[in-house]
């Protein structure tokens, strides 16, 4: 089980720092969609240089121009791009010709899918190998969290990997945990933080001995 640090909101040099104090903890480092809207593929290319060892994950959340965005990902140094659930199958389609082409790997965010179990299906049947639940900001701000939609994606996955993510913390990852997902994405927990090295070590704990049970 990975962990997933999703930097959304922080400054460059901000986020750097911040990564760099809990990179004993983080297996995948996100630059999320704010950051990539501020910063770019900069940013993607600044932590591909200064985290060799980790995995990049650029969260784009395509939804149009498949090909030519994720090769804008890959060609900075991501490992994976995100794209939408909720986009046509054409774009999905050419999101994963691009990753076949670079040896890289395509993630789908299932934000905002009505129905998980019939898109699902159609997805792994189109190829996709990576599949994240996810409960956006504005809806956990409604009370809204992942949990219920990552109990329907581990039912009804066939292969894809699955990711989670939606505002985990240290207080309710063991509810994640159990589920046994692949990566667990975390964000503001760990960004905002008092102590963001302390929270980071707490979830990976969690999530280290659920792997040792
Ligand atoms: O993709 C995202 C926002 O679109 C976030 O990166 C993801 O939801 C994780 O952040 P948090 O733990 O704060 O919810």
């Amino acid at each position: 089980m990975k962990l997933q640090l999703a930097l959304d909101e922080l400054p460059l040099d901000d986020a750097l720092a911040l990564a760099e104090s809990v990179r004993d903890y983080v297996d995948i480092i996100e630059i999320g969609t704010p950051f990539v809207i501020a910063r770019g593929m900069d940013a993607v290319r600044r932590f591909r240089e200064r985290f060799p060892e980790k995995e990049i994950l650029s969260d784009e959340k395509i939804m149009d121009g498949g090909y030519f965005e994720s090769q804008l990902a890959f060609n900075a140094g991501a490992d994976y791009v995100t794209a939408l659930g909720v986009t046509d199958i054409l774009t999905v389609k050419a999101c994963l010709r691009a990753a076949q082409e670079s040896g890289k790997q395509l993630v789908i965010d299932m934000i905002c899918v009505d129905d998980l179990p019939s898109r699902i299906a159609e997805l792994e049947a189109a190829g996709v190998k990576n599949l994240a639940v996810h409960t956006g900001a504005d809806q956990q701000a409604a009370g809204r969290q992942p949990i219920e939609d990552l109990k329907v994606m581990k039912k009804h996955a066939r292969h894809a990997t699955i990711s989670v993510a939606g505002g985990i913390n240290s207080r309710t990852i063991h509810h994640y945990v159990e589920q046994q997902p692949d990566v667990i994405i975390v964000g503001s927990a760990i960004t905002k933080a008092d102590d963001p090295v302390q929270e980071a070590r707490l979830i990976k704990t969690a999530m280290q001995g659920a792997s040792h049970a």
